[in-house]
């Protein structure tokens, strides 16, 4: 009988959910889609905290399968009852036996970083790359309209969640990367001046929408936001808690610990007075991308498909490539 059961919770572990596989490791529980690991922290009835790690290999940009299963993990999280708190960060981690394949090989595979064994791995010390430049350039509209629309809807369920989110940024978090941890509750930055934030769109020939404008103006105000973004600047971490970007920063052995410490400070405050007051702070903000959703998708296909916009892209990428270090 013992054997039998065994065996039965074997085929369960093994078997894939909808969502992505489930395993039970150390006590703790994780389930995984392809591109995030998401693990829980706490005994079972108590309160619990997630940890959702980005492993989109090379850089975890926002592809549009990360940008949905990303989506499809917050979800569950928010329906799981016992999960109060989550944290934000990079299954990145500087490993050794690296090879950079080759520039000149066009795939998305061979363009990952891969160990000895041909494993894809992430190029070490990259929170996110931010928004996937592939998927913005050389495209036809319906698919930046798509692309477009999958962005919004992770801004919007991130910036508008219940839950207690905090980001544990381990690496580079330029745009897109950027945009994710500012929609956090709270934001600890790993202490290493390689390691920037900021929104660099201008730098590109491009412009954050306004709602990512206006998510910057309400955590750095405007007028640190009106510099920032015509500038583009990317903040080392001691910039980046002046100009308030961050809420602070830690060595870098220290960046998940102390997330979780002032985690369990949040989560000691009452869920439906903290719940109503990051609503009352947020609801406007998002409210004005929600009622002009669909104008912000046409604005985003026509911008991005602008001749003049592909071009700097296309430099943009040209330059990436041949970049040296
Ligand atoms: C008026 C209407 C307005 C409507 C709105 C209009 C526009 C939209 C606006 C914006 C919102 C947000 C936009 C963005 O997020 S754009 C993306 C911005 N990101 C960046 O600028 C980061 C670029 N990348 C880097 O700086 C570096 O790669 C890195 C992250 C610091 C890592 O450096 P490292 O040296 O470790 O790696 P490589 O540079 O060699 O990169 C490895 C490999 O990855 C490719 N790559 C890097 N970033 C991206 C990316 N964002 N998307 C896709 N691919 C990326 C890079 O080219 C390398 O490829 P290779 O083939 O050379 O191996």
């Amino acid at each position: 009988m013992a054997m039998a059961l065994r065996a039965a919770s074997r085929v369960l572990l093994r078997a894939g959910s909808r969502l992505g596989r489930r395993e039970a490791v150390d006590g703790a529980r994780r389930f995984a889609n392809k591109r995030v690991l998401v693990e829980t922290e706490g005994a079972a009835g108590a309160t619990r905290i997630a940890v959702m790690k980005f492993r989109n290999p090379p850089v975890n940009s926002l592809s549009l399968d990360f940008l949905t299963e990303f989506v499809i993990s917050l979800e569950k999280l928010e329906n799981d009852k016992s999960i109060r708190g989550v944290i934000l960060t990079s299954d990145s981690l500087k490993r050794g036996n690296q090879t950079k394949v080759a520039a000149t090989e066009k795939t998305e595979e061979k363009r990952a970083t891969r160990d000895h064994g041909g494993r894809l791995q992430e190029r070490p010390g990259i929170f996110s790359a931010g928004l996937d430049l592939l998927e913005m350039y050389g495209r036809n509209p319906a698919h930046y309209a798509e692309y477009w629309k999958a962005v919004q809807e992770l801004w919007l369920r991130l910036y508008l969640s219940s839950l207690t989110l905090m980001s544990a940024i381990n690496g580079a978090s330029p745009a897109g990367g950027c945009l994710l941890a500012i929609t956090c509750d709270y934001r600890i930055m790993a202490d290493n001046p390689k390691y920037t934030i900021g929104l660099n769109e201008s730098l590109l020939g491009i412009v954050a929408p306004f709602w990512l404008k206006d998510n910057y103006v309400n955590t750095i105000g405007h007028r640190a936001a009106e510099r920032a973004l015509q500038l583009g600047t990317l903040f080392p971490p001691a910039e980046a808690l002046k100009v308030g970007v961050v809420d602070e920063v830690v060595p870098e052995d220290q960046v998940h610990s102390k997330t979780l410490s002032v985690m369990a400070k949040w989560l000691a405050i009452p869920d439906h007075s903290r719940q109503l007051t990051k609503t009352m702070m947020r609801k406007a903000t998002a409210d004005n991308l929600i009622k002009q959703r669909e104008a912000d998708i046409q604005n985003f296909a026509s911008f991005i498909s602008r001749d003049s916009i592909q071009k700097s892209l296309h430099m943009y990428l040209e330059k990436l490539k041949h970049k040296k270090g």
